[in-house]
């Protein structure tokens, strides 16, 4: 049977062409197996009951009901670090736009167009727009992820003085940072120190407004800020007083609205950070092979709400993957369940993840519907999806 893939978002060819013959994609959401998305907002929406897996081709998931989808045991991927050069170089990009007056002189010359002196002129005019250079500034970079890293090995290369915050830090990421990025252990640290400062964590509530009246006001006068993150990570008002105050020299950010466009010292993009060819290819190939992978084996790989959990194709008659609280005797009742109806089990999973667990079973007959309902009958027992071996 075909299974139907609905996009919310115009996803990148170079991963739809991936999408085997057993696939078709859907304009209709209600008859989809699965949904690709990159940033539009799903919190208003319905989720359509057979809906089984969203890929988001790219980080940020905060446009996700997360909560919701996890109770229905509908598994949300993203697709980490297939994105991430595409924003440090527009990280870096925003850096050097706010060091020297490259906006202002870039406008100057469209304003001065017609001017037949034009060539002398500037040389006069020129001095408006004169600036700094980044090489032996101080760079504080919060969140050490997939962008994170790249950002400050990137920086430390063009010279500046890196400073690097994340608490949560994984073993690959500092790995991957480069031995010139100073650790820092204490936030207050970046605050204080550093000439410019970037943020690249995700959108959570520990998060949210980080950078508001108390943050700004440890930090340097004439600092800069970039944000190529999320907007709710910077409180607005916060920052019109210091762009203001001349607290803040520049707020680099790729989230404008209504208010951040009136204010001061902004230099803002219209969420650019991803929008590249290769970013977007290789976004929109990290989730088709996720959600394929997914649909085809209930192997999970790259999810946020569910954990990583991966078996060989399956070995039995049947496929039972079992979406539940991570509490004791979970396993032990499914298995009971099987046993008292005669259905051995040749092979099987279990991972879980904070709150949640997902359990892959094989069964080496056939499953009947009263066995299932048996099972969703397990008090923290989110779903059932069966699935039959090729
Ligand atoms: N402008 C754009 O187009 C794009 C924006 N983004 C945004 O950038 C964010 C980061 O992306 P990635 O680096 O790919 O994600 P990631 O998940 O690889 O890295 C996020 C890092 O933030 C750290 N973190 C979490 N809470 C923290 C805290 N309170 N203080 C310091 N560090 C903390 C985590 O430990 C993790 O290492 C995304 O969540 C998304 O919101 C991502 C891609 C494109
Ligand atoms: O990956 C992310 O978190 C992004 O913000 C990129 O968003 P986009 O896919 O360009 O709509």
């Amino acid at each position: 049977m075909t299974t139907r893939i609905h996009c919310l978002n115009p996803i990148s060819e170079h991963g739809l062409k991936l999408l085997t013959e057993d696939y078709e994609l859907t304009d209709k959401i209600e008859d989809a197996s699965a949904v690709l998305v990159r940033s539009a907002s799903m919190h208003e929406m319905e989720l359509p009951e057979n809906l089984e897996a969203i890929a988001r081709a790219g980080a940020g998931v905060n446009n996700i009901p997360l909560d919701k989808c996890t109770e229905k045991g509908i598994v949300v991927f993203n697709t980490p670090g297939a994105n991430a050069n595409g924003v440090k170089e527009l990280v870096i990009a925003g850096m050097l736009m706010a060091a020297r007056d490259i906006c202002g002189g870039i406008d100057w010359v469209r304003e001065n167009k017609e001017d037949e002196n034009i060539c002398k002129d500037m040389e006069k005019s020129k001095k408006k727009f004169a600036g700094t250079e980044i090489q032996g500034k101080r760079l504080g970079v919060i969140g050490l992820g997939a962008i994170g890293v790249e950002v400050a090995n990137a920086a430390a290369g063009l010279g500046m003085k890196v400073y690097g915050y994340d608490p949560f830090i994984s073993v690959n990421g500092a790995w991957q940072l480069s031995c010139f990025v100073k650790h820092v252990t204490d936030l207050n640290k970046i605050f204080e120190k550093c000439d410019y400062i970037t943020l690249h964590v995700p959108l959570l509530d520990s998060t949210r407004a980080m950078i508001n009246k108390e943050a700004l006001a440890k930090m340097k006068d004439g600092v800069v800020i970039l944000n190529y993150a999320r907007d709710l990570l910077v409180d607005d008002d916060d920052m019109l007083e210091a762009l203001k105050s001349g607290k803040v020299h520049r707020y680099m950010t790729d989230f404008p609205n209504p208010k951040v466009t009136h204010m001061p010292g902004v230099i803002a993009t219209p969420h650019l950070g991803a929008s590249t060819v290769e970013s977007e290819e290789n976004c929109a190939e990290m989730a088709v092979k996720e959600l394929m992978t997914y649909l085809e084996t209930g192997s999970i790989r790259n999810s946020v709400n569910y954990p990583s959990c991966e078996m060989p194709p399956c070995r039995g008659i049947c496929r039972l993957c079992v979406f539940n609280i991570n509490k004791p005797n979970m396993i032990g009742q499914f298995a009971s369940v099987l046993a008292e109806e005669g259905i051995n089990i040749p092979d099987m999973q279990n991972k879980s993840k904070g709150e949640v667990a997902y359990t892959i079973m094989d069964a080496d007959q056939e499953v009947p519907q009263r066995v299932i309902d048996r099972l969703m009958e397990i008090d923290g027992v989110y779903k059932v999806r069966v699935m039959k071996a090729e």
